[in-house]
């Protein structure tokens, strides 16, 4: 299998209303990307097609297989925390590790033990005595513990102070992510996560707006800092986005900024940030980038 997911125009409904607009891309192994967009841009639709929660039109392949007609076959080989994701508050650390013992054979319970000795939480800790954090880290930690090759996580850190949003990411990419395996995060904390990312995937509105390597991003976007003076100029340039940087005007650009505008303004590398607010708000943009 060359590719973890495959897409080809795939799309999917909720009766008339278009969530998903008719997709095409893969995610190769060993990736780690960001799949970002605003309320509403199909994030979550897309997940819950990725593990048969929802069907749609056109062609999605998870893991070689049909999300949907080969459901059972993808879920024993796949991790997954939704954007609801709950854990039985009655119960204990340890009980939650045998019951995954029972359900899913490829979940090791040595590991997840090994997993959470990284964290706060103790395997005899009640579920409901953890803090948001805590339970958010057990559940990483209960997901990471199956030998997969794929993990899909839905804003997976919602509601999670400052440091707890870095211990997930820490954990899963020190313990999970071995460049074998892959995992697609949704988040709407886009500065935080770019420097983990090594893909990023924007959605607009169910449109593939951007998906690009970061390597890719910082070798075709480029940012230029200028005077005010020069801001005429550089609006007939049609920049994607103008903004300021450092209380400086800045402009973003598709490719080099033309050669005349190279000599008022300094270039400077733009964000994932810049870039997301560059390519989810310009109607124009989004039908080129598709
Ligand atoms: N069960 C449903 N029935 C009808 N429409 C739905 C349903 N679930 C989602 N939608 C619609 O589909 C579109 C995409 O929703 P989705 O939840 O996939 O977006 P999202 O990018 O995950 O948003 P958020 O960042 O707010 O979680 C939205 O317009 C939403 O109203």
């Amino acid at each position: 299998m060359e590719h973890l997911i495959e897409a080809s125009g795939f799309s999917l409904r909720y009766g008339r209303k278009t969530a998903v607009d008719n997709l095409s891309f893969h995610i190769p192994k060993g990736r780690v990307v960001g799949l970002l967009g605003h309320n509403g841009a199909g994030k979550t639709s897309l997940m819950k097609a990725m593990v048969g929660l929802h069907g749609g039109s056109g062609s999605l392949k998870v893991l070689g297989l049909d999300p949907i007609s080969q459901r059972g076959e993808l879920l024993e080989s796949l991790s997954y925390i939704p954007d609801v994701a709950v854990l039985p508050r009655w119960a204990r650390v340890h009980e939650l590790i045998t019951l995954m013992s029972g359900l899913q054979p490829k979940f090791s319970a040595e590991r997840a033990r090994k997993l959470l000795t990284r964290t706060s939480v103790g395997v005899n800790d009640k579920v409901k005595s953890l803090s948001k954090g805590m339970v958010t880290q057990l559940h990483l930690a209960l997901i990471a513990a199956i030998d997969s090759k794929l993990m899909i996580l839905d804003e997976p850190t919602l509601g999670l102070d400052v440091m707890s949003r870095k211990s997930f990411y820490e954990m899963l990419i020190d313990e999970w992510c071995d460049g074998e395996r892959s995992v697609i995060i949704s988040t709407h904390q886009v500065e935080e996560i770019e420097s983990l990312l090594s893909d990023v995937m924007m959605l607009d509105e169910g449109k593939l707006v951007l998906n690009i390597s970061l390597e890719e991003m910082d070798s075709r976007f480029v940012a230029l800092a200028h005077d005010p003076a020069a801001a005429d100029a550089i609006a007939d340039a049609h920049p994607l986005l103008r903004y300021r940087q450092q209380g400086r005007p800045a402009a973003l650009f598709d490719g080099a900024p033309p050669a005349h505008l190279e000599g008022v303004g300094q270039r400077f590398r733009p964000s994932l940030v810049d870039l997301f607010m560059a390519l989810t708000r310009k109607p124009e943009m989004q039908r080129q980038q598709a």
